[in-house]
C-alpha cells in the first residue's frame, strides 16, 4: 500500500453547481493521508472525514507545475487539455509536489451513468509528486503498455456531435491516459470500411469509431474481408457515441462519452457474435439487426426527423402504425437446437466466395428449403436480432446477449394498428414479447423473401412493391435475404461494469408489474 502527506487543493466533486470551484463548505486546501492500494485511492482528512475514488473510474494521473488560476476553471475541458508544461512556474514539473488525478465522476452513483470528469489537485508533502502519479497509475492500471488507438470519427452522424465529442471528451482523456492517438475523419459513405480494410494491424491496439452504428458496422465489414481476418477481427473495436439510436453503446451500457472512453483507457474485450447478411453473391457482415416491414420502413422513414436525435424513432413509429402496412413474404428458419443436422461445413464457403467467416449453412442459396420452419405468410413487424437493445430506447430482446450464438427471430403476423401501438409505446422493457400476437424463435440461421405489402389487413393483394430491408440501420437491396450467425468472432472493448443480466431484470420488473 501507498502512503503520502497530502494537501488537497480543491476537488472539483465536491463543488455545488460549478464544476472546479471548491465547495463553500469546504476549506482549501485541506491536509490529508493518502492511502493508495490495488482497488482504490482515498485519503482522510483531519476531522477524519474519507474520500474513496475506486481503480476502475481513474484513468490517469499528471504533474502539474502549481495550482494555475486557469485550473479553477468551470470548463471542464480547459483543465483536461491544460498542457502540464506552462510558462514562468516556480517550479518545473520533476520537482513540483503538485499533482491531478482524473477520474469519470458518476450521477448518483450509477455505473451506467456518468456526469463528467473529476479532477483532485494534490500536494506531495513526503513521497513527490512523481511516486504518487505512479502510484495512481498502477492503481488504475494505466500507462502499462504503449498503446497507439485509431479514432474514426463520422463529422455527419446522428445530431453532428461527434467531432465535438472528440475533441472535448475521447481525445483529453486518452491524452492523459498516456495513450496515442490518431484521428481519422471519414469523408464518405463507405470510407470506415475501407480503413479498416487497409489498416496496418500492427500499429494499432484498438480502432474506436465515434459514431453510430453505421460507421461501427462498416469497420466490422472492413475487418472480416481482409485476406487476414483471422488476424484483423482480435483487434479491439470499440464505439463512442456520435449518432442518432447509438444501440451498441446502449447494449454496452457506455451511452455517455465519457464512459464509452473510459471502457477504451481500461481496454477490457469480450468476444461477440456476428452475423452474415447474403444475398446472391453478395456477402456483408454486421453486428446489431436485420429488420423488415414495421421497423425497418420507420427506421428510415425516420431520417425525416433526425433533429430530434433518439426521440425520432418514436415519433416516426408512431405516424407509421397509423398507416400500418401488411407485407407477404416466406421466412425460412434453422432453429439453435436443430442446426446440427443441417451444418455444411464440409463445403462451408467464407463471405464473397474469398474472405471471411465460413457461412456453414446459408453458403447454398438452395439448402435453406429442407429446413424445418417455413412460413410463408404475411408480416406486420419483422426483426432479427444479434443484440438486446437495436437502439437506446427499443430493447427487442431482453436475452440477446453480445456472445450467445443465437439470432433472435420476432415477428408478427396480423398485428392490428392498437396492437402495434401497445408494442411500441413501451418499447424500454421488452414487454412486447408477451402479446399474442408476437412470435419469437431462436436459430443459427435464416432466409427472408420479402414480397410486396398492401393496407388492407390480409395483404393478399400484395398490390406495393416492398422498398426497405434494413441491416444494423444500413438499407440494403430489396431481395431474398440468407443471414447466420458466426459466434464469437469479434473482440470488442466493453467495460467492466457490464451486467448483460440487467435486461432481463428490467424485463422481468416489467413483467411483475403488468
Ligand atoms: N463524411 C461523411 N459524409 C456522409 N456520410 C458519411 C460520412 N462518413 C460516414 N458517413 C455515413 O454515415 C452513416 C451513418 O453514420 P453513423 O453510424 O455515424 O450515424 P447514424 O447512422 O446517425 O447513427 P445511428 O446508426 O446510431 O442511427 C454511415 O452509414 C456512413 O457510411
Amino acid at each position: 500500500m501507498f502512503t503520502d502527506k497530502v494537501r488537497v487543493h480543491w476537488d472539483n466533486a465536491s463543488s455545488q453547481g460549478g464544476w472546479c470551484m471548491p465547495s463553500s463548505k469546504t476549506k482549501y486546501p485541506v491536509e490529508a493521508t493518502l492511502k493508495i492500494d490495488g482497488d482504490q485511492v482515498w485519503w482522510t482528512n483531519s476531522i477524519g472525514t474519507v474520500t474513496t475514488i475506486a481503480r476502475g473510474l481513474i484513468f490517469g494521473a499528471t504533474r502539474v507545475f502549481r495550482p494555475l488560476p486557469a485550473l479553477k476553471t468551470r470548463k471542464s475541458a480547459t483543465v483536461l487539455n491544460q498542457k502540464t508544461h506552462t510558462e514562468g512556474g516556480i517550479y518545473s514539473v520533476e520537482n513540483s509536489p503538485y499533482w491531478l488525478l482524473h477520474a469519470v465522476e458518476l450521477s448518483n452513483g450509477r455505473l451506467d451513468k456518468a456526469s463528467g470528469i473529476r479532477r483532485i489537485l494534490f500536494e506531495s508533502q513526503s513521497s513527490g509528486a512523481k511516486e504518487c502519479v505512479a502510484a495512481v497509475e498502477d492503481c488504475a492500471r494505466v500507462r502499462q503498455t504503449v498503446k497507439n488507438i485509431l479514432v474514426i470519427v463520422n463529422p455527419f452522424g446522428g445530431t453532428k456531435k461527434a467531432r465535438r465529442t472528440y475533441e472535448k471528451v475521447v481525445k483529453p482523456m486518452l491524452q492523459l491516459a498516456g495513450i496515442n492517438v490518431q484521428l481519422q475523419e471519414t469523408t464518405h459513405i463507405g470510407h470506415a470500411t475501407e480503413i479498416a480494410h487497409a489498416l496496418r494491424l500492427d500499429l494499432y491496439s484498438a480502432i474506436v469509431t465515434v459514431s453510430g452504428d453505421g460507421v461501427f458496422h462498416e469497420v466490422v465489414n472492413g475487418l472480416l474481408k481482409r485476406p487476414d481476418w483471422e488476424q484483423a477481427r482480435k483487434m479491439p473495436i470499440g464505439v463512442v457515441a456520435g449518432g442518432s439510436a447509438n444501440a451498441m453503446n446502449k447494449n454496452l451500457m457506455t451511452l455517455q462519452p465519457e464512459l464509452a472512453t473510459l471502457a477504451v483507457i481500461k481496454g477490457h474485450t469480450r468476444p461477440m457474435d456476428v452475423f452474415s447478411i447474403s444475398q446472391n453473391d453478395t456477402v456483408m457482415y454486421s453486428h446489431l439487426q436485420f429488420m423488415w416491414t414495421l421497423l425497418a420502413d420507420l427506421d428510415f422513414e425516420s431520417e425525416n426527423y433526425r433533429w430530434m436525435g433518439g426521440e425520432r424513432m418514436t415519433v416516426a413509429a408512431i405516424i407509421r402504425l397509423l398507416r400500418l402496412r401488411t407485407y407477404r413474404g416466406k421466412m425460412y428458419l434453422l432453429p439453435a437446437d436443430q442446426a446440427h443436422a443441417h451444418d455444411q461445413s464440409a463445403n462451408a464457403q467464407p463471405g464473397d466466395g474469398q474472405h471471411g467467416p465460413l457461412r456453414r449453412f446459408t453458403a447454398s442459396p438452395t439448402a435453406h428449403q429442407s429446413w424445418p420452419k417455413i412460413t410463408d405468410t404475411t408480416f406486420n413487424l419483422f426483426v432479427a436480432t444479434n443484440l438486446a437493445w437495436i437502439s437506446d430506447e427499443f430493447m427487442a430482446s431482453p436475452s440477446a446477449r453480445l456472445a450467445n450464438g443465437e439470432i433472435d427471430v420476432i415477428w408478427s403476423e396480423e398485428m392490428s394498428v392498437i396492437q402495434g401501438l401497445a408494442a411500441v409505446t413501451d418499447q424500454g422493457s421488452g414487454k412486447y414479447l408477451q402479446l399474442p400476437y408476437i412470435k419469437q424463435e431462436r436459430v443459427k440461421a435464416l432466409v427472408l423473401e420479402p414480397h410486396g405489402w398492401a393496407w388492407d389487413k390480409d395483404g393478399r393483394k400484395n398490390v406495393h412493391a416492398g422498398t426497405y430491408l434494413n441491416v444494423s440501420g444500413e438499407r440494403v437491396p430489396y431481395l431474398p435475404t440468407r443471414m447466420e450467425l458466426h459466434p464469437g468472432v469479434l473482440t470488442v472493448i466493453a467495460p467492466e461494469w457490464l451486467d448483460e443480466e440487467e435486461w432481463t431484470r428490467i424485463a422481468d420488473k416489467a413483467r411483475r408489474k403488468g
